[in-house]
C-alpha cells in the first residue's frame, strides 16, 4: 500500500502544528506546568496535539490515536486553556487554506475534546496513531531543538512517519536554518523539504556512508535522566569513535542521522524499569529504517510498537547505519552485561 494520502495528511498537520509551536518558542511565554510524572508540558504541547489530532480526525475519522497529552490540566486552569485556545485558533486562522483537508476547531470546549481523542491504549490490531505534540519538550523554554511527531502504525508496525524539528542544524552548524519536515513510508524511501506550505519540494535523504569509526559521530539526548551518557560515551571509545557526541533534544536526533548528520544514535537506559513510549520513537525509527538504518533496542530486538502505549518489552535504543549496527550493538551489550532475549 502506498499510504500517499496518510502521508500527505501527517505532512500537513505537522506543518500547521509546527506554526503554533514555533510561535511559542518564539514567544516569552511558554506556559510551562510540571505534569503528576514531574515531566514538563507547555502551551505548545497542549496547542499542537488539538491541531494535529483535529486533522487525523478530520481525514481518517474511523482511527484511533495514541497521544501524549490529555487536557485535564487545561480543564483545571483557565488561564492555560485561554492561552493555548488562542494559539489554536490564530494558526487555524493563519492556515484556512489548509482547513479543507484538516478540518477546524470551532472553540475552547470541542479543542479540549479532540485532545481527549489521544487517550487510546494502543494494540497490535488495525491502524493507529502516535502522536508526541512536542517531542523533547525542554527544548521548548531552553530555546534548543525540539520535534513534532506522527506515526501511523498497521497491525502494530509502523508504516507512515512524519516529523516537523528545528534548529539542530542552526545549532551544529551555527547558522539558522528554517525547520524541516522529514516523512516515510515503509518500503518507499523517505525524503525532507523545509517547512514552508505548501509543500512544494521534496529531496530524497539517505544516511552517511561512513563504516570508519574513527570518522564516525554518534548522537545523544541532551538530558542525562533520560539516557545514560556514561555509558554512551565508554561504548564511543571503545568502538574507536574520537569525535565529541553531537547532543540534541527530541527524536531530532533521528532526523540528524538519516540526514547524514552522525551515523549512530545511542539511547541507553538509566533505570531498567522505565518503559519508552511508542510515541518517542515511531516516526523517528522509520525514517532512519527508511534512510538505510536499523534500529533497535540494547538487546538487538526490533522495536514492539504493538503492546499499548510503551514499548513494554524493549530497553534503550541503538540506532546506525545498517552496515554499523552489529559491530555498535556489541559494546553496548558487553558494557549493560546483556544478552538478547
Ligand atoms: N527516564 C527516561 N528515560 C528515557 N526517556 C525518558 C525518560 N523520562 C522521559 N523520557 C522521554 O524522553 C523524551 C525526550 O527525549 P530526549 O531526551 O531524547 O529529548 C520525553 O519526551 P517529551 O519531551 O515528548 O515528553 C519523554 O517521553
Ligand atoms: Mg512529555
Ligand atoms: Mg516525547
Ligand atoms: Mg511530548
Amino acid at each position: 500500500m502506498s499510504y500517499a494520502n496518510e502521508r500527505r495528511i501527517a505532512e500537513l498537520a505537522i506543518q500547521r502544528a509546527c506554526i503554533l509551536a514555533e510561535r511559542v518558542y518564539n514567544s516569552q511565554v511558554k506556559g510551562t506546568i510540571t505534569k503528576d510524572d514531574k515531566s514538563p508540558v507547555t502551551i505548545a504541547d497542549f496547542g499542537a496535539q488539538a491541531l494535529i489530532i483535529s486533522s487525523i480526525t478530520h481525514a481518517f475519522p474511523e482511527d484511533p490515536i495514541v497521544g501524549e497529552e490529555d487536557s485535564n490540566d487545561l480543564r483545571a486552569d483557565k488561564s492555560k486553556r485561554d492561552l493555548v485556545w488562542g494559539l489554536v485558533k490564530d494558526t487555524l486562522d493563519a492556515t484556512k487554506d489548509l482547513t479543507g483537508e484538516l478540518g477546524d476547531i470551532k472553540d475552547d470546549e470541542e479543542m479540549l475534546a479532540v485532545i481527549d481523542k489521544g487517550t487510546h491504549q494502543g494494540g497490535s490490531v488495525g491502524r493507529i496513531w502516535a502522536l508526541d505534540p512536542i517531542d523533547g519538550t525542554r527544548g521548548i523554554p531552553t530555546g534548543r531543538a525540539y520535534a513534532v511527531c506522527l506515526g501511523l502504525m498497521v497491525d502494530g508496525k509502523v508504516q507512515v512517519g512524519a516529523l516537523g524539528a528545528r534548529t539542530y542544524l542552526s545549532i551544529l552548524r551555527s547558522r539558522r536554518e528554517e525547520g524541516i519536515l522529514l516523512s516515510a513510508v515503509r518500503g518507499g524511501g523517505c525524503h525532507h523539504e523545509t517547512i514552508v506550505h505548501p509543500i512544494c519540494s521534496r529531496d530524497p535523504i539517505s544516511m552517511s556512508s561512513t563504516t570508519d569509526f574513527s570518522k564516525a559521530r554518534f548522537c545523544e539526548g541532551v538530558e542525562t535522566a533520560h539516557s545514560s551518557h556514561r555509558e554512551q560515551a565508554s561504548i564511543a571509545k571503545s568502538l574507536g569513535i574520537t569525535a565529541p557526541s553531537i547532543r540534541m533534544d527530541s527524536q531530532a536526533k533521528y532526523a540528524s542521522i538519516s540526514r547524514g548528520v552522525g551515523e549512530i544514535y545511542l539511547r541507553l537506559p538509566v533505570s531498567m524499569s522505565y518503559e519508552e513510549k511508542i510515541w518517542d520513537h515511531a516516526a523517528g525509527s522509520l525514517i532512519v529504517e527508511e534512510a538505510g538504518g536499523v534500529v533497535t533496542d540494547i538487546y538487538g530486538n526490533e522495536l514492539g510498537f504493538g503492546q499499548g502505549r510503551t514499548l513494554k518489552t524493549n530497553k534503550g535504543v541503538v540506532a546506525a547505519l545498517r552496515a554499523l549496527h552489529p559491530t555498535v550493538l556489541k559494546p553496548v551489550q558487553k558494557e549493560l552485561k546483556v544478552f538478547k532475549l
